[in-house]
């Protein structure tokens, strides 16, 4: 049996913007090499419950715990252990993809990381353009340089807003095998996205949000197949 902590512990969690009430209860508890997919329509909460798990946006009620750190009294701590691709932004347009690797490893201090970060960079795609600055970048080539950020320096955990968004075919497949390494040594990830056979493939547990309202918690493979897709389109109507 697993006496560890969760990675990842959600209790409760609410999240208000004014008269919008962004997340309206959500729970969740993720270990150590496990995947979870947040999965719901645009609106459901998604990046909202991902901003508050990297330690951005502070919970207006419920608890989080992220890396054994509270989001709201540690958020300093909690941006240390995690990586984080936002859904939107984080790319400073006048930086080549590559003075994006050396600030994100100054930030953190890392060292020896320049075999890994060229090696990331040749698998999402992204060599030959490693000294091109990113305000000239597609949407996906930005989608697939913000993952290799976030996973640069092997976070405990891994958080991927829409890392799928308007990204080819191989930047999907090294996106998936991102989630793979990184579940291999021991990272917990969550992934948000509105794709569920995407949501399947890269993780083995799913928390549909609809209305900032978590409507269920099932397995990939209770999502899966038509049978899988009927269910999922239950839960949003
Ligand atoms: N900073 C903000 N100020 C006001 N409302 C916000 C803010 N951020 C999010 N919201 C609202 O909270 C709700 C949930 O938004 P959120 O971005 O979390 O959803 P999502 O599931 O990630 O959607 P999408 O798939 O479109 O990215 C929406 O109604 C959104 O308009």
């Amino acid at each position: 049996m697993n006496d560890q902590p969760p990675a990842v512990e959600v209790r409760s969690l609410h999240v208000r913007f004014g008269d919008v009430e962004a997340v309206a209860g959500v729970d969740l508890a993720a270990g150590a090499g496990q995947a979870t997919a947040l999965l719901g329509r645009n609106g459901a909460g998604k990046s909202t419950t991902m901003r508050v798990l990297a330690g951005v946006v502070p919970p207006t009620a419920g608890s989080a715990t992220v890396a054994g750190f509270d989001v709201r009294r540690e958020p300093v701590a909690v941006k240390r252990a995690t990586g984080y691709c936002p859904d939107v932004g984080g790319l400073v347009p006048r930086a080549t993809a590559w003075e994006h690797l050396q600030l994100a490893a100054r930030l953190r201090r890392l060292v020896g990381w320049e075999d890994r970060g060229r090696d990331l960079l040749e698998r999402f795609g992204l060599g030959d353009a490693s000294h091109r600055v990113t305000g000239g970048f597609s949407h996906g080539m930005g989608r697939r340089l913000s993952v290799v950020l976030a996973t640069l320096h092997e976070p405990e955990v891994l958080l991927l807003d829409e890392p799928f968004d308007g990204v080819d075919p191989l930047g999907v497949e090294a996106t998936l095998e991102a989630i793979a390494d990184a579940r291999a040594r021991g990272a917990c990830v969550l992934v948000s996205t509105h794709l569920r056979e995407l949501a399947i493939e890269a993780c083995g547990d799913v928390l549909v949000l609809r209305g900032g309202s978590q409507v269920a918690m099932l397995t990939a493979d209770e999502m899966a197949g038509e049978e899988g897709a009927r269910a999922y389109r239950a839960l949003l109507d």
